[in-house]
């Protein structure tokens, strides 16, 4: 089956915020019941935050409650829920292995007979030391992709990306030139990072591309003891925040215009003024001032 394009129409986006723990079947009912719920109140399109099967730090534990994604329960029960909603399903990762010692950090579109149309794995691994003495090392757990993702939605582009990848703006301007008018940024940032930087990098995000940012979220405190900053966020393209959800588990919604894509562009067309530049190394500006220094 196809579907027309609907570049012109209005759609609702559903974000699910969740509190994954540390048993994939739970957390998978969880979301297959908010989704249920988001399409009850007339979701278009649904996503589910990273690590929507589960949340869990240890290599090994990880390891021995994941299986690879032909034999995952949870994205069989997804895309069953796909269908059976007739929604655009979007997992905003899903932990699978991809191999005896490895797994990935993947997301997936599901389109609404069920389908995975894109799938996506997390580029940037959380390799950090916070100040309050957290840390994380994501590349232990997972092996990074390296390709940027678009899939076409009936209402437009989408780019894909999960998180951490966040702060990497370069991917964002790919994806916008890439043709996305929509960009999927599904999360589990921390407490401490979120309050300082969330609503600030995913506004820059929506705002230098003139994309509608997608933003669904982890939050709370989790079985595994990480705390996540949660703030599910839709974000229009001028860079208003347009649906937020607290710290708890629930979905927020919102109304997205594909018009709105076009108006942002039009009032500043910043994506059509970039890169017009050459650097100017230390080596390279010593011989202009040479020469200037001799003029005088
Ligand atoms: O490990 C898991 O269980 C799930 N994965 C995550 O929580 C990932 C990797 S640790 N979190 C982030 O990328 C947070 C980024 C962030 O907080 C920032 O950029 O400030």
């Amino acid at each position: 089956m196809t579907f027309q394009l609907r570049e012109n129409s209005t759609f609702r986006v559903a974000l699910i915020q969740m509190q994954s723990g540390r048993r994939p079947a739970a957390n998978i009912d969880s979301a297959v019941k908010l989704i249920g719920k988001a399409k009850d109140r007339g979701a278009h399109y649904v996503q589910t935050p990273e690590m929507t099967n589960v949340m869990e730090s240890d290599r090994e534990r990880l390891l021995a409650l994941i299986a690879p994604e032909e034999a995952d329960p949870g994205l069989a029960a997804l895309r069953d829920t796909a269908r059976k909603h007739r929604i655009w399903l979007h997992i905003g990762s899903l932990a699978v292995r991809i191999g005896p010692e490895s797994a990935a950090n993947r997301s997936y579109l599901i389109d609404p007979n069920g389908d995975i149309v894109a799938f996506y794995d997390k580029i940037h691994m959380f390799d950090v030391d916070l100040p309050n003495g957290e840390s994380h090392r994501e590349s232990r757990m997972f092996r990074p992709g390296d390709r940027a993702v678009v899939a076409d939605l009936p209402w437009g582009r989408i780019g894909l990306s999960i998180c951490y990848d966040l702060r990497f703006p370069a991917l964002y301007r790919a994806l916008a030139e890439a043709g996305a008018s929509f960009i999927a940024i599904p999360a589990a940032f921390t407490r401490q990072t979120g309050q300082a930087h969330w609503h600030v990098l995913t506004r820059a995000r929506a705002i230098e591309n003139g994309c509608y940012v997608f933003a669904a979220a982890q939050g709370g405190v989790h079985e595994s003891g990480r705390e996540t900053f949660g703030h599910s966020l839709v974000v229009d393209p001028w860079g208003v925040v347009i649906a937020e959800n607290s710290t708890e588990p629930g979905f927020v919604m919102a109304e997205v215009d594909p018009a709105a894509v076009t108006a942002a562009r039009s009032r500043i067309p910043s994506l059509q003024h970039g890169r017009r530049f050459e650097l100017v190394e230390p080596s390279t500006a010593a011989v202009h001032l040479h020469a200037l220094q001799e003029a005088k």
